[in-house]
């Protein structure tokens, strides 16, 4: 499976986001990558206040574009996260995947709502403005179960564990950490998740902006079942491109049998 993660500016303008995306996807088809992923937020600057305004319906003109652009490029778009409005009037930060011919296969909304408040470093109140979702998600591919949820979400061991019991090979998580805890936390997290859980993870972030409200630590990664950096970013715009194969899980699985030798009984 040859994954492309896009780590791109976050435009003010939420379509100019979807134009440079256009852009991106006709460089990136020569490569012919089977499935393509986006940062969390990638077409809203990340501020609490800013969810509202931008928020869509699903089925809203950037669901509609994104479903347009995995078809016309022929890849599962796994495309970061979106502000989601619904019939209610709630807003949720929300992950849409699609499928080669732009059906929607996959729809997380957060389920952790990023609300810290680091003395001397990063406050963050993601509930002000949004509502959490309440489902674990996991969808199938031609490769396989893929798992997914959205940067704070990963914090949580129990939801990976969760995806991984079942069936995910790999966790796909648009992400945005910042100045505090992407240098103490980004890929220690990736890094423990994926050896506690013996699958890939790959974490996708927007660029950093200096000038941004809040500020992203960038560092897209992707890293294997046995812990390693395959590859990861500096805080710059641009795309890595990777080639995995998920059955590289089962046999770092058989060969280092943790999930099957889990003792449910005793940890209660
Ligand atoms: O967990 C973190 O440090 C950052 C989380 C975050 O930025 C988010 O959930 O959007």
């Amino acid at each position: 499976m040859k994954i492309a993660q896009i780590q791109s500016h976050v435009y003010s303008e939420k379509m100019e986001n979807l134009e440079q995306l256009e852009v991106r996807l006709r460089e990136l088809d020569g490569q012919k990558p089977d499935l393509v992923m986006l940062g969390e937020m990638f077409c809203c600057p990340y501020e609490t206040s800013l969810f509202p305004s931008y928020a869509e319906d699903e089925g809203g003109p950037v669901w509609s574009r994104l479903s347009s652009l995995a078809r016309e490029h022929s890849i599962y778009l796994a495309a970061g996260s979106v502000s989601e409005r619904d019939e209610a009037g709630k807003v949720y930060n929300t992950a849409y995947v699609f499928d080669r011919d732009g059906r929607q296969i996959a729809k997380h909304r957060k389920v952790h709502m990023f609300d810290i408040q680091v003395e001397g470093g990063q406050h963050f109140r993601e509930s002000e403005t949004l509502t959490p979702g309440d489902a674990c998600t996991v969808f199938d591919t031609e490769f396989g179960k893929i798992g997914l949820c959205i940067c704070f979400d990963f914090r949580f061991p129990e939801l990976a564990r969760r995806m991984v019991l079942e069936g995910a090979r790999l966790i796909l998580v648009p992400a945005a950490f910042n100045m505090t805890t992407g240098p103490a936390h980004w890929e220690l997290m990736f890094r423990s998740r994926a050896v506690d859980n013996q699958c890939f993870v790959a974490g996708t972030s927007c660029a950093r902006d200096m000038q941004a409200n809040y500020v992203a630590w960038g560092h897209t990664l992707l890293v294997s079942p046995w812990g390693d950096v395959i590859e990861e970013m500096g805080e710059e715009e641009g795309v890595i491109v990777n080639t995995i194969d998920l059955s590289y899980a089962d046999k770092v699985r058989r060969e280092l049998p943790l999930l099957s030798a889990r003792r449910e009984e005793v940890y209660g």
